[in-house]
């Protein structure tokens, strides 16, 4: 039985023009029940999960009769690509060679600490993620006769190592843009040179346009986002995805025993870090089954897709968005795989804006991803891609409060505990919890990014400090400076404060106009005492939980509102 149920808050405020029926008919699958407290992601259960990611990768599976088409072994350094379906070094190697040797490296570089404020560089969330995606990896090798050889080390220590150990002619790896992971790519290929007779060849697979099909090089890449996805859109295809070898030949087994094995799965506490139970929100599930499981889930047992683009400001439980992000993140996923799916559910089922609108979000992550070669390692320094001079405070108290949620506005510490309990936040949320630390505070955005870079499961360095930084309005693009009011935005997208009395049950015996608005009693139980109130008055928007508020209400700000 299809259930009514009324569409998330941005539904009834997007749009004056909207017919006045805020009801959506969709399937009882989709019922968000706003009282439990975790909702898997995907919400499949674990038969269905398999049977939607196993008839995924049979589609993406090329014919038995593809065979191994080249010599020797080639090695597949799996970095943040995850998956099997569209690998362009599992299928490149797997013509070069006879025989394929998957590796994916622990690098202890990963888990020690942010490169600025010294927060953990992953925490345990993201971690425990990250093994289930290297489990998944691992059956799924497996079953094609493979295996996944698992060493902690640094790459450029591992790789050499082992290319000697079998005599690999190549490493085949995708491409990172980075300066952390070009360093790393640096010093592999000079390990292979010295170490071993192999050489390593870099692909691109991370975007859904290839990066040799640009209209533009890296230098000339727009910097204001609607000319490069016009200019992406008019003048390049996407690319196919590539198909998934039938049969993977391992390597002869003197090459395993001279370096000891396949090698364990990684632990959480051989990476330092301690189980976090998440007791409440959404819990995801790493992978690529779990990954291919998700749009199976959203796009077609769902049907969510075709209401995305009203939903997608929303910001309690698993369906106002895909949630693909972890999975992109990680490489589980191929954007050109969801982009072919989009093409499938258009043909099958409907064409309408929410369909597009999936690829405009995605078009934003590639052209992060292109920033970052455009603009290196300003993308991670105080003024930016624009070099903007501006003195930010980096006031622990501060920040401990807007980190732990603690601010005593409900919708910031909401999702600051969404954050922390989940490793998710929704983009409405990211935006909010952005402008409020950097032009109510005044706080170094920086701090915020490695916070952000700590605790999200689908962080990606491109994506986050290319969203700081236009958060922070220290971004390429010059006129992306805006301030977000929060009584507005409170308003607009969570009117009847189910999203705050979610994450702070403190509020639920509130009545709903009260819980934005909850007055001292909130404040006093949850800011710290010894909180003080800034006064520099130069600052954008001193943080002080009574002035802050006068100050939104009264729409003060210079910036633009939103
Ligand atoms: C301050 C800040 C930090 C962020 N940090 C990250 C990050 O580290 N990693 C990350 O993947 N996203 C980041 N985002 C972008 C965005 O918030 C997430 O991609 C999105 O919320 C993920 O949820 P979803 O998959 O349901 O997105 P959907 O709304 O379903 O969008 C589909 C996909 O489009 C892409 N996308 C959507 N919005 C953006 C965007 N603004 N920038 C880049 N890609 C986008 C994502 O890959 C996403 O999975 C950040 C945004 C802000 C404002």
């Amino acid at each position: 039985m299809p259930v009514l149920l009324p569409l998330p808050p941005s539904v009834f405020f997007i749009s004056t023009r909207r017919p006045k029926i805020p009801l959506v008919m969709i399937s009882s699958a989709s019922k968000f029940a706003p009282n439990a407290t975790i909702h898997r992601v995907p919400g499949f259960s674990p038969d269905d999960s398999r049977a939607a990611s196993e008839e995924a990768l049979r589609r993406q599976t090329s014919p038995a009769s593809v065979t191994h088409g080249g010599k020797g072994v080639a090695i597949v350094w799996f970095r943040n690509d995850l998956r099997l379906h569209d690998n362009e070094a599992l299928h490149r190697a797997f013509s070069t060679s006879e025989a394929i040797l998957p590796v994916y490296c622990v690098d202890p570089r990963h888990f020690a600490s942010t490169h600025r404020f010294g927060f953990p560089k992953t925490g345990p969330l993201r971690a425990r993620f990250l093994i289930e995606c290297i489990e998944d990896l691992k059956g799924s090798l497996v079953k094609r006769g493979s295996d996944l050889l698992i060493r902690h080390g640094k790459p450029e220590d591992v790789l050499p190592m082992i290319a000697k150990a079998f005599g690999a002619h190549t490493v085949y790896a995708h491409k990172e843009t980075c300066s952390e992971e070009l360093l790393v790519e640096r010093l592999v290929r000079n390990g292979l040179r010295q170490g071993a007779a192999a050489k390593l060849q870099l692909v691109w697979g991370s975007t859904l346009y290839h990066i040799d099909d640009l209209p533009f090089g890296s230098a000339d890449l727009p910097d204001i986002y609607t000319q490069f996805r016009k200019s992406v859109e008019s003048k390049c295809a996407i690319r196919s995805c590539f198909k998934i070898p039938m049969n993977l030949r391992p390597p002869p087994s003197n090459g395993l025993d001279e370096v000891g094995g396949w090698g364990g799965m990684p632990s959480l506490e051989q990476l330092g870090l301690h189980e976090k139970k998440c007791d409440r929100g959404m819990h995801f599930i790493g992978g690529e089954s779990a990954a291919l499981a998700r749009v199976s889930e959203y796009f077609w047992k769902k049907d969510l897709l075709k209401v995305y683009k009203e939903t997608r400001n929303g910001m309690l439980g698993p369906d106002y968005s895909t949630k693909f992000s972890p999975w992109l993140a990680f490489g589980c996923l191929s954007p050109r795989y969801v982009y072919e799916e989009v093409k499938r559910y258009e043909r099958e089922r409907e064409a309408n804006d929410s369909t597009y609108w999936v690829l405009f979000e995605l078009i934003w992550r590639d052209y992060f991803r292109f920033l970052s070669i455009k603009y290196r390692n300003s993308i991670f320094q105080a003024g930016g891609p624009r070099k903007v001079a501006q003195n930010w405070s980096q006031d622990q108290t501060l920040f401990e409060c807007w980190r732990d949620g603690r601010t005593g506005y409900p919708l910031i510490d909401a999702n600051m505990r969404e954050l922390s309990s989940t490793g998710f936040m929704s983009n409405r949320g990211r935006q909010i919890v952005c402008s409020f630390l950097v032009r109510d505070m005044g706080i170094d955005w920086r701090m915020g990014a490695e916070w952000f870079e700590t605790c999200l499961l689908d962080y990606d360095p491109c994506s986050n400090y290319g969203n700081w930084t236009y958060g922070a309005g220290v971004g390429n693009d010059p006129r992306e400076d805006r301030y977000f009011s929060i009584p507005k935005q409170a308003q607009t997208y969570d009117p009847k404060g189910e999203y705050v009395a979610f994450w702070l049950p403190e509020l639920q015996p509130l009545p709903t106009e009260k819980r934005h608005f909850p007055g001292n009693s909130y404040i006093k139980q949850v800011v710290p005492l010894k909180f003080g109130i800034p006064n520099n008055p130069n600052r954008q928007g001193n943080y002080n939980s009574s002035t802050v508020f006068r100050k939104q209400k009264r729409g003060m700000n210079n910036k633009k509102h939103c």
